[in-house]
């Protein structure tokens, strides 16, 4: 497993190595040792993963963004089949990344687990008929500490690779049109 940074701070991108036989395929998805090393290695608190949740979503669905205010969710996610956009926001105020997102395409196919520290909002957009997303999360969920801003917010501006005239499958928590409670960036 290889850890790579991005252009963000503390969000880190890792790469498994995939073992493809005439039987499929094999690879690890967590090593914890790799895991804290990633971490120690660049002055980062390791995080304890308390919580793992698997959804399911359709072509066109779109989650998020979310967020925990009180209690910060740092987030590992991958996908174990499909393809998504996914979606990270820096929340932090005091990041010099404050206000600006980055996205990056995890698949079964790459493989690809992408960390999101707390402080940052999280989102998907789905690609494929199909996704199953995985990720293991260092704080509970906790329903009424949960904050959804709205995905097209524009000062974001968050470039979603959503084909003109497609409208994207949101829940109602995640429609700015019904959601009276969603947070602006930056309000
Ligand atoms: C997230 C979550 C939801 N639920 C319940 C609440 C609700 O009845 C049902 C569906 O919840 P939601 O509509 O919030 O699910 P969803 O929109 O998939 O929420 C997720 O979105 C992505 C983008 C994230 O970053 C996650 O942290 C989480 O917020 O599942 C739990 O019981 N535990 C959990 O950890």
């Amino acid at each position: 497993m290889k850890c790579i940074n991005t252009e963000l701070a503390g969000v880190l991108l890792f790469s498994p190595q995939k073992f493809i036989d005439e039987r499929g395929f094999f690879m690890e998805t967590l090593r914890q040792n790799v895991f804290n090393d990633a971490f120690t290695q660049r002055d980062l608190t390791v995080p304890q993963l308390v919580q793992e949740n698997q959804s399911r979503s359709v072509k066109n669905v779109l989650r998020g963004l979310h967020f925990q205010q009180h209690f910060p969710q740092g987030k590992l996610i991958r996908v174990s089949r499909g393809c998504i956009f996914d979606v990270a926001v820096d929340l932090r105020q005091e990041s010099s990344t404050y206000g600006q997102w980055i996205g990056q395409q995890l698949s079964d196919e790459n493989g690809y687990q992408m960390w999101i520290p707390k402080g940052f909002a999280h989102g998907f957009y789905v690609l494929s008929d199909v996704a199953d997303i995985i990720y293991k999360c260092s704080e509970y969920y906790q329903a009424d500490d949960e904050q959804t801003m709205a995905w097209n917010d524009p000062t974001l501006n968050i470039q979603w690779p959503i084909p003109a005239n497609v409208e994207p499958i949101v829940s109602r928590k995640d429609n700015p049109n019904i959601n009276p409670n969603m947070i602006t960036f930056g309000a």
